[in-house]
Parts: C-alpha cells; sequence; structure tokens
C-alpha cells in the first residue's frame, strides 16, 4: 500500500491575482481521514480545488494516487464533495447519481447507485426530484454523487454543513469505516467535535499550514481543555506571529482583496 495519498511541494496558488497559498507543503496518509481547519477564507477550499485538479494557476507538485492531480487516470478514483451541493435540481436522487456514476465509468452502475443511496441514508427518495429535497437532503445527494464510483480518495468541502445532530454522527462513523476499508478522506469542517475524530488535523491560516498535528496533540501542545480553545490557540499564535513578521495588524491579508477576477 502507498504511504500517502497527496503529496504536495512548494505549492503556490493564485486567485483573483493574488497569492492564496504561497509556498505549501503537505503529506495526506494514505488510509486516513485527515482534518483540514482554518479560519474562513483562509485557502481550505483552494487547498482542495488543488487536490481534485480543478484550480487554475497553479505551481508546485501535487500528486495524488501517484498521479499528477487531475489526470484523467484519477477521474474514478478521486471524489470530491463541493461546499455548495453540484447536483442538477430538475433529476431525481437516482438520475443524479446514474449520471455521475455514468461520468465515472462505474461499471455497476445500479449497485453503486443503491449503495450510495443507502450510505447517506436517502432510501425512499430515489424517484424524489432533488429541487424538492431539504437543503441537508440536497447536500447528501451531493456527497452520494461523491461515492457514487467508490473513490480512493475522498475529498469534501464541509459534507457536514446544516445536517442535524445524529446524522453527523452517523456520516462520521461512515468516515471512519471508509478509512478502515483503506480510503483517504480530506475533510474540512468548522465542527470541532467533528477534528477530534480525524486522524490527523491541519491547521490552515492565510494560505500556509499552522498546524499539521493529531487531536491528542493539538491538545498537548496548546494546554488547551478542547479541540476548540486549543484551534484558536493556534490560530491567535499565528496571526501575532505574522503581525510580528509584517509589522502589521494580526490577521491582516498580505494584500488587499481584489474582486473575483479568475478561477
Ligand atoms: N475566484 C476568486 N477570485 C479571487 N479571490 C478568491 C477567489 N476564490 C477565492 N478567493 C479568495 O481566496 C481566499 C481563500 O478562499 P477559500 O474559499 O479557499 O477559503 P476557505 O478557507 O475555504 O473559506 P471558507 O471556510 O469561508 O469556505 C479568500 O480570501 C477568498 O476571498
Amino acid at each position: 500500500m502507498r504511504k500517502n495519498a497527496v503529496v504536495i511541494r512548494d505549492l503556490r496558488v493564485v486567485r483573483g491575482g493574488r497569492p492564496i497559498i504561497d509556498g505549501l507543503d503537505l503529506d495526506v496518509p494514505a488510509g486516513s481521514v485527515v482534518g483540514l481547519l482554518g479560519p474562513s477564507g483562509s485557502g481550505k477550499t483552494t487547498l482542495m480545488r488543488t487536490v481534485v485538479g480543478v484550480q487554475d494557476k497553479v505551481t508546485g507538485t501535487v500528486h495524488v494516487l501517484d498521479a499528477a492531480a487531475g489526470s484523467p487516470a484519477l477521474r474514478r478514483k478521486v471524489g470530491y464533495m463541493t461546499q455548495d451541493a453540484s447536483v442538477y435540481t430538475d433529476l431525481t436522487v437516482a438520475q443524479n447519481l446514474r449520471y455521475f456514476a455514468a461520468l465515472a465509468g462505474v461499471p455497476a452502475p445500479a449497485k453503486a447507485v443503491a449503495s450510495a443511496v443507502a450510505t447517506v441514508d436517502l432510501g425512499g427518495h430515489e424517484k424524489q426530484r432533488v429541487g424538492t429535497l431539504s437543503g441537508g437532503e440536497r447536500s447528501r445527494v451531493s456527497l452520494a454523487a461523491a461515492l457514487v464510483s467508490d473513490p480512493e480518495l475522498l475529498v469534501l468541502d464541509e459534507p457536514t454543513v446544516g445536517l442535524d445532530p445524529v446524522l453527523r454522527r452517523d456520516l462520521w462513523t461512515v468516515f471512519r469505516r471508509l478509512a478502515a476499508d483503506g480510503r483517504t478522506l480530506l475533510v474540512s469542517s468548522h465542527v470541532m467535535d467533528e477534528a477530534t475524530q480525524c486522524d490527523r488535523l491541519l491547521l490552515m491560516r492565510a494560505g500556509s499550514l499552522v498546524a499539521d498535528t493529531t487531536p491528542d496533540e493539538l491538545l498537548t501542545s496548546t494546554g488547551a481543555p478542547d479541540a476548540e480553545r486549543a484551534f484558536l490557540a493556534l490560530i491567535d499564535a499565528a496571526d501575532v506571529a505574522a503581525a510580528a513578521d509584517s509589522g502589521g495588524r494580526p490577521g491582516a491579508p498580505a494584500t488587499p482583496t481584489h474582486e473575483e477576477t479568475a478561477r
């Protein structure tokens, strides 16, 4: 088995004419659940888009399952769930999943669709148009679309946002099971009790990795009583260090924010 599912060296990403990630190195161990945490705007989605190969203006090395990120060979091996549900509202749940299964060239699509529906607990909704589902149900269809090709690497951008605690718990059970089966999951989250379910935690601030740690190390190194306070302590420390480096205001961006001009 390979050691790392994702290997990134000296990654630089420019969006809207400004550097969003500037010199990031990262290894994501295969068969693990890796949590990606960081304040809003710190670059989590940008990093995920880079790993799945849909981000423009990327330099550096990004190897995913031993291939260059975005290679056609990775189409079935990498599942991506975007932050906003990216499914067709005028199609039913089953039609959406059959479509994504066909795109990925899944050999037994009916079985794959049934299994993805069961995994996200949407049994009984197969024939319902996605536009008529609740927000939480719609985001689970999006998750099922990422799962339908049974990928080796799952990149999930806030998969549990808007879900009730029972569903969140059940999905984390699924994530842990997928990792136990040898899959790798890169999962962004703002919910700190979810962070404690990860094998590793990556903490981003302003396009850099502030910490690459484990939930236990995070608590030990900060002396904080829980993950939320440990996270805040690390972010505050990083802000102070950045302010000392630049002589500026903690958390200030290196350059002014521009209007969206390029993906
Ligand atoms: N197309 C774009 N053009 C210009 N700037 C962009 C573009 N997309 C993202 N950015 C900027 O890049 C930075 C990182 O954005 P990104 O979406 O990666 O952050 P994030 O950590 O995922 O945030 P959140 O937790 O709020 O989803 C932000 O400052 C954002 O404004």
